[in-house]
């Protein structure tokens, strides 16, 4: 502690005099010009003196108290100079009130005191001024008010806290003592799990000394020395409890971003935590904004108009027409990179349904409307059944798997996984039997929300995720097992990276590699899942019985065992087709689905005369019984509800990428082979020539003018032809059970304050295209 320390943490008035005229001798010959009171209308006040103000007037430890005593001398509002630092003090409830409320513009702005400019810079909320503490402000409160804060969710956590500090107290048996730590502990906890998204065990030395250092720098603030130093700063840099104050506060920093980093690491931008998490998405959408984008375009254009680029011009009138490309960027200008669909939806009305449009130096030919790809993916199946990996899914499935492979090894993965998830059901029985025991979960999970407004993200992710994983792991998995949470988290995490606007360009540019993140996060996801699914191979290959397969997996491991010497080493059954058509099951199994049956409810709730007309068929037919399979032929409304949802959500616009296996001509064009082919599915379920009003939610797409169900040949979600969705029946089944068990069980309605006009349709960016982020409430019928 220094000297001056030492003196100012006295609270004899001697000592503080003593050092006080220290400060007056050295700077009694400076010239410090005080705006004294009595000039014009200023407050009244104590006549100060030359440097050290009113200091000396003032009881330094308790401030309060001096200014109290001087308010009844001076009035409401009057003025204290603390050293050369001029201060107008309001006292009294009138008069803070006038003040604060009346002129809250005038008196609005933040006064950051010396030691708190040096420690906050500016930044944060409290301390902060201008436009950066309004966003900060405003965000802190959307987030902490979405993270639960004044309602249930908070009420729930408080409470869930308040058993935690029960149980210390309890350990003292009622002996004597200090309740100051596990208090502070219990209440921080409140603020760590809105802020990090968690609590933390009292015993947890990272949470312990992360409280304490914060307490310690809140009384060190408040300290006489402190104090001092905020009025002279140039004279007092070296007392000790600044010091102190500014190392406690890098070492809150340290740990803080030790922390940051691990929620970056397991960040998940549909399912945030809490306020980091919600300030590293809006960062990162920031990041990839049109604006940075636009820089990165800019760049390529530079590096890139030097180079000699050949693009194959349609002036070769045979290839199908399109917009004319500009060199290396091609259309990209002229694209919404995060809604793609849409420009080549416009493009379509004018270069009609077969039309080439270059993504920077890639040449694409797009296939629009339900006659034309129906044509291309049913008539020439072969022609066009490739499938075009992009750049990112070449680096991450290498050619195995199914979804991006080609060649015998898809046809051999296909065929496999095919037969195999059917042997587990799929379509079948045995699945309606894992789906609505699935459901029952489910239902549960919501239940726990009990009427509250919640993000339906996780609980069905997380259900329809068991589906697909009891298929091929052979068990569901607890919804708060991290194994399988952080397995679901990082698969729909990388499919939304895939998407990205900056991924997107990394396809096009693969030299720019090295500087997009969002790469490098998809290749650490990947390494995450595969490390996981390693183990639960593993452990499944360690209790394997040939005769008894569990699931997948098993059935792949037996075929792998039973292999004879000749056929090992052009087989296509080697361990990294298990590992990466595990993965692409579980993708397309997952987000699919799962963003289907957020669409269905977020619908039912901006439609509520559409839910109870599916509630009211649902009671007459069925009533309370658990709904099956075979009730759909009976359930021609509640069947046509769920199809115009597949139709209106759309959730696959441009399906998944396929390419020419020969050279084609197709409606009069030539089409090399090798081209990349978007069968553009938007066109197809919104084509304007096949549905009445495309635009619209509308079942009555789906019925005749008697209310039975009838199919429409554009219905076409799935996709066509050799690469038709391989779950398409296990969707359906999924998509039919829990969309009529949830209504069986729930009423679904926005929540309070939001009126069904207010719930947003525009869908989120990425590869499938889920809802926005959105809260629902679900109350209990049952
Ligand atoms: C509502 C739910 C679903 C929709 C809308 C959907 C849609 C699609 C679409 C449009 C394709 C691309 C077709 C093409 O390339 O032309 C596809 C492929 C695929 N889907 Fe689905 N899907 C859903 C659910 C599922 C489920 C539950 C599974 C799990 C078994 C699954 C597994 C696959 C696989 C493995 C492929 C790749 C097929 C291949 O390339 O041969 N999908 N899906």
């Amino acid at each position: 502690m220094g000297i001056l320390d030492v003196f100012l943490q006295s609270s004899s008035s001697v000592s503080l005099l003593g050092a006080l005229a220290v400060l007056l001798l050295l700077y009694l010959v400076s010239s410090f010009s005080f705006s004294s009171q009595e000039d014009g209308n200023e407050p009244p006040g104590p006549k100060p003196l030359p440097i050290l103000g009113n200091l000396l007037q003032l009881d330094l430890k308790r401030p309060y108290n001096t200014l109290l005593q001087l308010s009844k001398k001076y009035g409401s509002v009057f003025t204290v100079y603390f050293g050369h630092k001029k201060v107008v003090v309001l006292a009294g409830y009138k008069t803070v009130k006038e003040a604060l409320v009346n002129h809250a513009e005038e008196f609005g702005d933040r006064d950051p005191m010396q030691i708190m400019d040096e420690h906050s810079k500016g930044h944060g909320v409290l301390w902060s001024n201008g436009d950066s503490w309004k966003e900060m402000r405003r965000f802190a409160l959307t987030n902490l008010r979405d993270f639960g804060m004044g309602k249930k969710a908070c009420e729930d956590k408080i409470i869930d806290e308040c058993d935690h500090l029960t149980e210390v107290f309890e350990k003292f048996k009622g002996e004597a003592f200090d309740p100051t730590q596990p208090m502070n502990y219990a209440v921080s906890n409140i603020i760590c799990s809105m802020v990090y998204g968690s609590r933390f065990e009292y015993d947890d030395p990272e949470f312990t000394s992360l409280v304490d250092r914060t307490n310690r720098n809140i009384q060190l603030v408040g300290s006489p020395s402190i104090q001092v130093y905020n009025v002279f700063p140039w004279f007092c840099k070296w007392i000790a409890n600044r010091k102190e104050f500014l190392r406690l506060g890098a070492a809150n920093k340290k740990l803080n971003l030790e922390l940051f980093r691990r929620l970056k690491e397991t960040l998940n931008p549909q399912m945030c935590r809490g306020f980091v998490d919600a300030f590293l998405v809006r960062k990162q959408n920031l990041e990839s904004s049109p604006v940075s984008l636009l820089v990165v375009l800019v760049v390529l254009l530079l590096v890139f108009l030097v180079s000699s680029s050949s693009f194959s011009y349609r002036e070769d009138l045979k290839e199908p027409p399109g917009p004319r490309p500009l060199p290396v960027l091609g259309n990209l200008l002229q694209l919404d990179l995060k809604r793609p669909y849409n420009t080549l939806l416009e493009f379509s009305k004018k270069y009609g349904s077969v039309f080439t449009v270059y993504f920077g130096p890639k040449k694409v030919v797009v296939l629009a409307g339900y006659k034309t790809v129906k044509e291309a993916l049913v008539n020439c199946a072969d022609e066009f059944g490739d499938r075009d990996p992009m750049q990112i899914v070449h680096e991450f499935s290498q050619g195995h798997g199914v979804l991006w492979s080609n060649g015998d090894s898809w046809k051999e993965m296909r065929r496999f996984a095919l037969m195999n998830l059917r042997d587990f059901g799929m379509g079948k029985k045995a699945s309606e039997d894992k789906i609505i025991d699935e459901c029952h979960h489910l239902i549960e999970e919501i239940k726990k929300f009990k009427g509250e407004a919640f993000d339906t993200t996780q609980p069905i992710y997380y259900t329809v995720s068991n589906i697909i994983c009891s298929m091929v792991y052979g068990s569901r998995f607890e919804f708060d097992d991290q194994e399988f949470t952080s397995l679901v988290e990082r698969t729909c995490k990388t499919i939304q990276l895939a998407g990205s606007p900056s991924v997107q360009l990394y396809n096009l540019f693969p030299w720019i590699g090295r500087w997009v993140a969002e790469r490098k996060e998809i290749m650490k996801l990947k390494a995450a899942n595969e490390k996981q699914n390693l183990r639960l191979f593993s452990h499944l290959k360690e209790t394997l019985n040939p005769q008894m397969c569990r699931g997948f997996v098993d059935a792949f491991l037996v075929r792998k065992l039973n292999l004879k010497e000749p056929e090992i080493t052009n087989s296509h059954f080697h361990n990294e087709n298990l590992m990466m058509t595990v993965i692409h099951l579980f993708a397309a199994g997952t987000d699919t689905t799962a963003a289907t049956l957020r669409w269905a409810l977020l619908l039912m709730t901006k439609y509520p005369n559409i839910q109870d007309q599916v509630r009211e068929e649902l009671s007459s037919v069925i009533g309370s019984r658990q709904v099956q399979i075979e009730d759909r032929t009976n359930l021609p409304f509640t069947n046509a509800v769920i199809h115009e949802t597949q139709r209106l959500a759309n959730i696959l616009p441009i399906a998944v990428p396929h390419r020419t296996r020969q050279d084609v001509t197709f409606q009069g064009h030539f089409i090399k082979k090798g081209t990349t082919v978007y069968p553009l599915l938007t066109s197809v379920l919104h084509d304007e020539s096949e549905w009445e009003s495309p635009h619209t939610f509308n079942p009555a797409h789906f019925l005749d003018k008697d209310g039975k169900f009838v199919k429409r040949d554009a219905f076409m979600p799935f996709s066509a032809g050799h690469r038709i969705c391989l779950g398409e029946s296990l969707a359906r089944m999924e998509l039919f059970i829990f969309f009529t068990t949830l209504l069986q069980h729930f009423r679904f309605s926005p929540p309070p304050g939001v009126s069904e006009d207010e719930l947003d349709l525009t869908p989120r960016v990425g590869f499938v295209l889920n809802p926005s982020p959105h809260k629902l409430c679900a109350v209990s019928r049952m």
